[in-house]
């Protein structure tokens, strides 16, 4: 009779611990994947910041190149240094496990601006 008491003392407790565990688990579980994210998306936002900084520091030197092409009559297109660009990018893009394919339409998108800014320039 006493060892029946026991054991069942002993199920209940260890029920007890069975559910705490079962709700404390996925909890944990949940933080510690909420965290990790939090802590890649931080690196994310980080380096979209680096990025931007450069596309401002590029697009400052083409503003200078824009006014340095409307002084001397120079062209916007130069078409063969827009592909030494994307030569250099697809080949750097590469290194870093990138695809041609992504380095072409990031390039294209940059370069149009560069005309766009450069036209206006020759217009002002
Ligand atoms: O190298 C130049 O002449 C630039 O104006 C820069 C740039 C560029 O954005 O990379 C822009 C326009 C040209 O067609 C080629 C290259």
């Amino acid at each position: 009779m006493q060892m029946k008491k026991y054991n069942y003392i002993i199920a209940v407790l260890l029920s007890c611990q069975g559910s705490i565990y079962a709700q404390s688990v996925p909890v944990k579980k949940q933080e510690t994947k909420d965290m990790t994210l939090e802590m890649y998306r931080k690196q994310i936002d980080s380096l979209d910041k680096t990025l931007i900084e450069v596309l401002g520091k590029r697009e400052r030197v083409v503003k200078e190149i824009g006014i340095y092409k409307a002084k001397h009559n120079i062209p916007p297109l130069q078409a063969a240094r827009f592909q030494q660009v994307l030569d250099r990018g697809i080949a750097a893009g590469d290194k870093e496990g990138l695809s041609a394919e992504l380095i072409t339409e990031v390039l294209n998108a940059v370069h149009k601006e560069s005309l766009r800014i450069e036209e206006e320039l020759k217009h002002k």
